[in-house]
Formats: structure tokens, C-alpha cells, sequence
């Protein structure tokens, strides 16, 4: 009570009197207080049974699609616009994430306000947090899931020092899940929606929808030239393409939404009409004479269990971010469990021609198998679920277990009572150390101009150890790097692939692009004989030139369907929310247009003048296709680099935090990294070492791999094909 016996006995009655009504007006705030907090509480409720309701809805959605479609079409046919196989913990997941973002959904309805303004109204905030904390029906359905690390966890580990975890967690010991598996991707720049949950955005004039990702990339991307092939790159092998990928698939994966029973989730009918599904973002087009749809099959991103009020639909990274062999050792006990053989090697399947990658018996395995006898054909199986998207690819998965076979072999000849678990954590820990040793020495040296590599830090040290581990820098994969930045790639892919022989002149089995991809015959055929062949060929061809042009293997048939690739990434980027390419110059420091039509101040971006056409405001460019049209810069050997300056920054940027957040990084000093003595041996390797150690029959290749022959070297020159000395491992 706001008034005591000693005021009625001090105060006149004046005072008294507005005290009385003071008191009368608290009591009537708390009364509305109260019910504020009541509202808030069952609104969010109710959002929450809604988001529940709508999963189920959707669960049931699938096995209606499921049956209309098991009538009308065959498997096989029906597997085709499925990239890659889906793991049971993304499906788990995907559900929780749902809930979640129905529920932001519903809300933002019921009570007509942003996530924003719901999150800074402490009301919501609360009722949120407490429908999540306490015993509700979300959290009975949460149980399922996987509990994340805590530093306690971290603590319990005996290695927690001196070796990775397989999932990544505790490789920040403050921030035990910052760049494991199954997190949220974090961002650079928040999210945009137009709804601000996960409607994708629209023109910047507030009521167009933005052009379709098909005429954009009929319009910009097409190759104009009349061969119909894209123009070569001078100086860089087919093999840097491939250790992009591969890279890639070290540090990425973002699941899409997937069906309960691993079927295709269908989002056109009969290629021409989108279906409306929270799973779809069918690309809506003009049939064109290459593509005679309307309409493209897309299936969005699966929402992240995020569970911030505040932020509008998020997006999972399925794997470690790190760059620590993840894609060859998997990113979860599960998969490390079925790769992992005896004796501390890796399980292959061994064959006159060495030692391939083993089957994938899933049954769930997505590849299309071409070759004539069946024996010699397989889907194979990996640390990254990608594995099959195309043989080059495959051949560095192949090449990294056989390394770390190979390692195991050396370090049991210096550590002869070393037990099978020790080699294994070992070779795992140099073959991790290694692929980032090629990665910044080799890769990021074409992929970057001088200035960026300085910049960003990006260069190694040539001795000692590297001091500046960072714990506050989150090393995680950012969307705008998976979802744009990095699929600069894409440009690269060549229209074919072959075998090379050993006058480095005659090819055979020439095969068109889209015929390779989710193939592996070109690596596994006859019993793997060819894979020299195979290392030849990707050695010495090069890469098609990073620029604006893509191969119609990719841009028409992408998995020999009606899919483009570019297509893809410019949905995509619309799906998961990515803000526009000038939004990314601003982040970048780069200049910025003042006015929707100001398109002079952006003196990089080559076809301005077409870009106009197809976008009505200078701010409604997606940032893949204002990344990929920009001028590149050059790199310290006077080529062009891959990269314009929006990419190289937000890329350059990825590395660095890559680097100064990985307590792991293989610089460091003993017991996260090495012995100063074993660094030096890890510092002379190349890709070639690699290549020449487990490739039969190959005896001489260029120093450095990922770029063209000048000179060739023979494998046991060491001045220019360095091998690693085990005996400093005794
Ligand atoms: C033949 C070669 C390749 C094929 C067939 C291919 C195909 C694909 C496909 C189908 C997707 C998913 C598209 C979507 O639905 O959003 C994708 C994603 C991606 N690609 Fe490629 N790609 C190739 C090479 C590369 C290369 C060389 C790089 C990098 C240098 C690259 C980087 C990426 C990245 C970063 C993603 C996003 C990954 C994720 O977030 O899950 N790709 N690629
Ligand atoms: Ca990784």
C-alpha cells in the first residue's frame, strides 16, 4: 500500500486525496499489467498449438502427395529432382524447426505485430521463453531431438585437446557448439522476408515481386558465343573446381525439407503449375527454348529449431563447419562409425584397381548407374552425403581415405604399439591439418587478389606457430557464403569429362556433364583401372574461366532434368533470406547507389544495362547475380582471381573466421596442433604429394596441382614433390 498511518496523520487532505487516486490508477495498471500478461501468454499459446497443428497438417500432406503420386509415376522417375539423400537427424530436426517458425508465424498474425516488436515487448518475451522452457507440449515433442554440448560436456572429454571432436562441438570450450553440426547458420547481415518470418523478400517499391530467377539467368548467365561452350580458364586445372567443391563440402550442407519416407517433395504439377506447400518455392517461368516448363521444381531450405523471438526463418548447417576432413570422416558418431574400419584405417572396398571408396548400402544411396556390367558400378559412400555428384569430386574423397590409410601404415612403422584408436585419431588429425595446409596455400592463392590475402590475414606462416586462435570469433559457415559467395563455382563446371592417356593428348569416354553428375562411372568403372586416367585428365584440362557464363550441363540439365543450377541459387538466396547484392556492398565498404535507379555507382557490375531491365530498383539485386557479374580482381601471379570485390570480401571475411576461430587450426602449437618439427613436415606438403602417394602408376605431375601444367615433375623429386617425413612422429 502506497499509503502508511503516519501520512494520514501528516498529510492534508490534499495530498492525501491525490495519493488516494495515485493508488487508485497503480491498482488499475497492475489490473491491466495482468491482463496484458495473460493476453500475450494464451496468444502465444495458441500460436504454439497452431504451429503444432500445421506440422501434423503437413506430415499428412506428405502421404497424400505420397499416394496420388506412387499411382502415376515410377520411382526412379520420381527420385530425379532429388539432389542428394537426406539423414534421419535432418528430418528430426526439420520438424522442431517447423513448429517453431509456424508458431513466429501465427503470431506475427494474431496480434498484428513484427517478430521484431513482439521480441521487445517484454510480455511476449516472456510468454515465449516460458512456453519454451516449461513443461508444454512443444517440449514433449523436443525430446527427441539431440541435446546440444555444454561446458561441463566439453570438460568430461579426456581429448578435448588434443583432438576434434567428430560433430565439432568443444572445439570452443566457452562456446561448445559454435561450428558443430545440426546448428543454426549464423549471418553477416540479418535476414530479410517480406513478412519478416519467411515470405521472401520483394522489390525495394514495397509491392512487386522480384523477376524470375529463369529470365535473369536467361538474360545474364546464358552463353552467347555460338559454340555453346563456355570459354577456358588459362591458368587453372580442372582440379581446382573440384577442391572447391570439395571444400565446400567440408565446411556446408543446408538441408532442404525432406519427406518423412525420404521421397521427393513434389512443388510443380506436371512441371507446370507450383503447389502451394510450406515445403515449396516452385520457380514460376517463361518456357523457353531450352526448358520447356513453367514451372521448376524447388524445395526450400528446412527452417532451423531457432529459438530466438527475434529472428525470422534460419537455416541449418548439417555438418562442421571447420575445415577438418568432416566430408571425409563424417560429421556424427553414426556416420564416423560406419566409415571407420579396424586397425585405425578407414573401410574401403578393395579391387584389382586399389583401394575405392566403400558401397553405400543405405538403400538410400542417390546415383544413377550407367555402366554395362553392374559389378564395376556402385553409389558410394562417404563423410559428406554429396559424394556422388560427380566423379572429380569422388576422386578426392577416394584420395583423402586412401591418405589416411596410407598415414595409418606410416605412424604404426614409427609407433609400433600405438593401438588402433590412436593411429586413427592421429592420421584424422594430420590428413584435417593437411587439407587445410592445401586449402590456404593453394586454393585461396588463385581464389584471392594480394590485397584480400593481406586484408583478411589469409597467408601461413613459413615457420613457428600461429598465436592469434581467437575464442570470441565464430567460426561458423554463413549463409551468405553458402548460399551465394561460394557458388561462384558453379561457373567453373566444364561441359564434359574424360579419361586422358599418357601422351596427354588422346581422351576417351568423352561424356557430357550432366551425364557425370550423380555417376560415378568415370571414377569406380573397371574396377577403379582408370582413376589414373581420371587424375590426368583433371590435372591437365582446365577449369571453364569464373565469369558470368554457365554450361547448359548445369543451366538446363542440371542431373539430367529440367533444372538449372543458376536458377537455384538465385531462389535460394530468396529463400533463406538472404538481403540484396547493394545491402552486401554496404557490409563490404564498397559504394553504394544513393537512389533506386542510381546504377552509376556501381562501376563493377558488368551488364548494368540488362540488369535494369530485369530488376525495377537498383536495390532488388540478388546478391548472387550482382556477386558473379562483377569485374574479378587479380591475383599475386597477375591472373585474374575468381573473385569480384563483394565476394572476395564476404569470402574473405568466412576464411579468416575459419582460421582465427578453430582452436584446432593445424598452426597452432602442441597439444591442439603439432610439434613445431611435425608442422614443418605438414608445411611442405601439396596436392601433388598427395596425388603421387596414392594414385598407381602416376610418376610425374606439375608442382602445383590445381593449376595448369607448365613443367612436370617426377613423383620422387622432392625438391618439387615433397613427402612428409614420419620418423618426426616417433
Ligand atoms: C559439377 C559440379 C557441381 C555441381 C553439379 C553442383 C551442384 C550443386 C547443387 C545442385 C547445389 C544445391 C542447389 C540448391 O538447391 O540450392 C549446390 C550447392 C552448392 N554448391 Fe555446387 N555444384 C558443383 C560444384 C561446385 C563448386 C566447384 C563449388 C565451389 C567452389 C560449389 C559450391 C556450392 C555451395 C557452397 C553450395 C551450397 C551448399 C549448401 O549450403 O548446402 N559447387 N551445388
Ligand atoms: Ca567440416
Amino acid at each position: 500500500n502506497l499509503i502508511t498511518s503516519k501520512d494520514e496523520q501528516e498529510l492534508t487532505e490534499k495530498e492525501l486525496e491525490s495519493l488516494y487516486k495515485l493508488e487508485t490508477l497503480l491498482d488499475e495498471r497492475e489490473i491491466i499489467n495482468k491482463e496484458r500478461k495473460k493476453k500475450a501468454k494464451s496468444l502465444v499459446l495458441l500460436a504454439f498449438e497452431e504451429g503444432l497443428e500445421k506440422s501434423e497438417k503437413m506430415v499428412e500432406r506428405q502421404t497424400y502427395y505420397r499416394n496420388i503420386g506412387m499411382g502415376r509415376r515410377n520411382k526412379i522417375k520420381r527420385k530425379n529432382n532429388r539432389l542428394f539423400k537426406i539423414s534421419k537427424m535432418s528430418i528430426e530436426k526439420q520438424e522442431e524447426g517447423f513448429i517453431l517458425l509456424s508458431a513466429k508465424k501465427a503470431l506475427v498474425k494474431l496480434t498484428g505485430k513484427t517478430l521484431k516488436e513482439l521480441s521487445g515487448d517484454p510480455d511476449y518475451r516472456e510468454a515465449w521463453d516460458d512456453i519454451l522452457a516449461g513443461s508444454s507440449i512443444y517440449l514433449r515433442r523436443r525430446k527427441r531431438s539431440t541435446k546440444r554440448a555444454t561446458t561441463n560436456d566439453c570438460q568430461k572429454l579426456s581429448s578435448v585437446n588434443e583432438y576434434r571432436t567428430i560433430d565439432g562441438t568443444c572445439n570452443n570450450l566457452d562456446k561448445p557448439n559454435w561450428g558443430a553440426a545440426f546448428t543454426t547458420q549464423p549471418r553477416f547481415i540479418d535476414e530479410v522476408y517480406s513478412d519478416g518470418v519467411n515470405t521472401p523478400r520483394i522489390s525495394a517499391d514495397g509491392k512487386s515481386t522480384l523477376t524470375s530467377p529463369r529470365t535473369i539467368s536467361n538474360s545474364v548467365f546464358i552463353i552467347n558465343n555460338g559454340k555453346k561452350v563456355s570459354k577456358p580458364e588459362g591458368f587453372n586445372s580442372l582440379m581446382s573446381l573440384n577442391w572447391g567443391q570439395f571444400l565446400d563440402h567440408d565446411i556446408v550442407l543446408t538441408p532442404t525439407f525432406a519427406e518423412e519416407h525420404g521421397e521427393d517433395i513434389q512443388c510443380c504439377e506436371q512441371d507446370s503449375i507450383p503447389i502451394k506447400r510450406d515445403e515449396c518455392l516452385g520457380i514460376e517461368m517463361t518456357p523457353d527454348e531450352d526448358l520447356d516448363i513453367s514451372c521448376m521444381e524447388f524445395v526450400r531450405s528446412a527452417p532451423s529449431p531457432d529459438t530466438e523471438l527475434n529472428a525470422g526463418n534460419q537455416v541449418t548447417n548439417a555438418i562442421t563447419s571447420f575445415i577438418d576432413g568432416s566430408m571425409v570422416y563424417g560429421s556424427s558418431e553414426d556416420e564416423e562409425r560406419q566409415l571407420r574400419g579396424i586397425g585405425g584405417k578407414m573401410v574401403v572396398k578393395s579391387v584389382s584397381g586399389g583401394d575405392l571408396l566403400p558401397e553405400d548400402t543405405s538403400g538410400e544411396a542417390f546415383c544413377t548407374l550407367t555402366g554395362s556390367n553392374p559389378v564395376d558400378d556402385y553409389c558410394q559412400n562417404a563423410g559428406d552425403i554429396r559424394v556422388n555428384v560427380q566423379p572429380g569430386l569422388g576422386h578426392l574423397h577416394l584420395l583423402f581415405v586412401r591418405e589416411h590409410n596410407r598415414i595409418v601404415g606410416e605412424l604404426k612403422n614409427v609407433q609400433p604399439s600405438w593401438t588402433g584408436d590412436q593411429l586413427y585419431n592421429e592420421a584424422r588429425k594430420i590428413v584435417g591439418a593437411i587439407i587445410q595446409h592445401i586449402t590456404f596455400n593453394e586454393y585461396l592463392e588463385n581464389l584471392f587478389s594480394d590485397e584480400i590475402l593481406d586484408k583478411y590475414g589469409l597467408r601461413l606462416l613459413s615457420e613457428g606457430y600461429s598465436r592469434d586462435y581467437n575464442k570470441n570469433i565464430n567460426p561458423g559457415t554463413r549463409v551468405g557464403v553458402a548460399t551465394a559467395a561460394l557458388r561462384f563455382g558453379h561457373t567453373q563446371i566444364p561441359h564434359e569429362m574424360a579419361y586422358l592417356s599418357n601422351d596427354y593428348n588422346t581422351t576417351s569416354s568423352v561424356t557430357e556433364m550432366q551425364s557425370t553428375l550423380k555417376n560415378p562411372h568415370l571414377l569406380v568403372n573397371k574396377a577403379g583401372s582408370r582413376i589414373l586416367d581420371l587424375v590426368r585428365y583433371m590435372t591437365t584440362l582446365p577449369t571453364r574461366a569464373s565469369d558470368r557464363e554457365f554450361e547448359g550441363a548445369i543451366r538446363n540439365h542440371l542431373f539430367n532434368g529440367r533444372l538449372d543450377l543458376t536458377s537455384l541459387n538465385i531462389q535460394r538466396g530468396r529463400d533463406n533470406g538472404l538481403p540484396s547484392y547493394t545491402a552486401w556492398r554496404e557490409f563490404c565498404d564498397l559504394s553504394v547507389p544513393s537512389s533506386d535507379d542510381d546504377w552509376d555507382s556501381l562501376p563493377d557490375l558488368l551488364n548494368r544495362w540488362k540488369l535494369r531491365q530485369l530488376y525495377k530498383s537498383v536495390h532488388d539485386i540478388d546478391l548472387y547475380v550482382g556477386g558473379i557479374l562483377e569485374r574479378r580482381m587479380k591475383t599475386s601471379a597477375g591472373d585474374q582471381s575468381y573473385l569480384g570485390p563483394t565476394f572476395a570480401c564476404i569470402l574473405g571475411k568466412q576464411f579468416q573466421q575459419l582460421k582465427l576461430g578453430d582452436r584446432f587450426w593445424y598452426e597452432r602449437p602442441y597439444p591442439e596442433g603439432f610439434r613445431e618439427d611435425q608442422l614443418q613436415e605438414i608445411r611442405k606438403v601439396t596436392l601433388s604429394t598427395i596425388l603421387c602417394a596414392n594414385t598407381d602408376g602416376l610418376t610425374e605431375l606439375q608442382t602445383f596441382a590445381l593449376r595448369r601444367p607448365g613443367r612436370r615433375r617426377n613423383c620422387n623429386d622432392e625438391r618439387f614433390i615433397p613427402k612428409i617425413d614420419f620418423n618426426k612422429w616417433k
